[in-house]
């Protein structure tokens, strides 16, 4: 048996790291094993300009621990009223990877995201001559339509037309959760598919069955085990259209506790571990390193990072429950299983 394995540092390409007293407790958790993390712009106001970019890059960067090797991606939240220049122009100076594009209503802080697609043709044509991606939260909002299907379904109403009108457009299909999402992105060029480390783990018994588990409740929600096991197979199946996007989504406890908790599963503390669980049980550890530090970045057009983690299999060992954050207490994703790896050393430049 495998039990020391050493990989190149992993991306995280769909991360939430949230501003202020959450964002200090939470940063550290992805720098200490992540070089690089795409950054999501859904705050409260949400980060729509180049300007406002930057000053969330700066406030992350200041929340990083002193000598953090930690590169914070940004993106942009397409509303109705984006002007295309100014995305062009925060493309160009290097400092948006990608664009993100919530439909109005669809999860948490998605108030100010797209109702009319037609009103955002213009930027989706300009990213598409530069080849700045569209990052997708793919779910529909008609209340009409059974929140099990509205991933389904906004392939079909949403995201299949949207590429016919702007065919050039690089598009990501984030924190995939169906069958027919893994299905969608290898039948379309110029596509790819983010798959978060929770999705692999969980159905939707884990957060109805036996008692709500609203630690388990995410959006888009999880699905039933055929769909969870999918996941699983292109995530380690080496295909370099599916990459690691953890989605680790941190709300405070009183804010996922509650009558109506809030969606977003907290899983950065304890990501890799459960990720080399689960690629070992697939007999695919050989393809781990693909999946969190190779394809995304061949996708985004940037060099693999150039540290090493080395990951350790040794007795089981409890992550902790919660996180204290100065936004309150964050509880952790708990995989319900023992974890046996464990991420050990992290060296930062080129090893033999
Ligand atoms: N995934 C979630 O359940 N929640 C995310 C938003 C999102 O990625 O849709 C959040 O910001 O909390
Ligand atoms: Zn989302
Ligand atoms: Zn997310």
């Amino acid at each position: 048996m495998t039990d020391s394995l050493t990989l190149r540092r992993p991306d995280d390409w769909h991360l939430h790291l949230r501003d202020g007293a959450m964002l200090a407790g939470v940063a550290p958790q992805s720098a200490a094993v992540a070089g690089r993390a795409l950054i999501m712009p859904n705050l409260v106001p949400p980060v729509v300009t180049g300007a406002e970019a930057a000053a969330y890059r700066e406030r992350i960067r200041a929340a990083l621990p002193a000598g953090a090797d930690f590169t914070p991606l940004m993106t942009l939240y397409l509303t109705e009223a984006t002007d295309a220049e100014d995305v062009a122009r925060a493309a160009a100076a290097g400092l948006v990877a990608a664009v993100k594009l919530y439909p109005a209503g669809a999860t948490t802080n998605s108030a100010s995201g797209v109702r009319d697609f037609g009103k955002v043709l213009p930027v989706l044509e300009r990213m598409a001559e530069i080849g700045l991606p569209l990052c997708v939260h793919g779910e529909v909002t008609d209340p009409e339509i059974d929140i099990f299907d509205r991933e389904a379904v906004f392939l079909e109403r949403v995201l299949g037309p949207l590429r016919d009108r702007v065919p050039g457009l690089r598009v990501v299909l984030e924190h995939i959760t169906t069958a027919e999402g893994l299905a969608f992105v290898r039948a379309q060029e110029g596509m790819a598919g983010t798959i978060t480390t929770h999705h692999l783990v969980i159905n939707r018994n884990h957060i109805l069955a036996g008692g709500i588990r609203p630690h388990y409740y995410c959006l888009p929600v999880a699905k039933r085990e055929r769909h969870r096991a999918a996941l699983v197979e292109a995530a380690t199946s080496g295909d370099p259209r599916f990459f690691s996007g953890t989605d680790s989504a941190p709300h405070a406890d009183d804010a996922k506790e509650a009558a109506c908790g809030c969606a977003g599963c907290f899983t950065a503390p304890v990501s890799l571990p459960v990720l080399a669980h689960v690629f070992e049980a697939a007999d695919a550890l050989d393809r781990l390193e693909g999946f969190v530090a190779g394809h995304g970045a061949t996708f985004y057009g940037v060099a693999p990072n150039p540290g090493r983690v080395r990951l350790s299999r040794g007795a089981a060992w409890t992550p902790p429950a919660k996180i204290e954050t100065g936004a309150g207490p964050v509880t952790v994703f708990d995989p319900g299983f023992p974890l046996h790896w464990r991420a050990e050393d992290i060296t930062e430049t080129e090893t033999s």
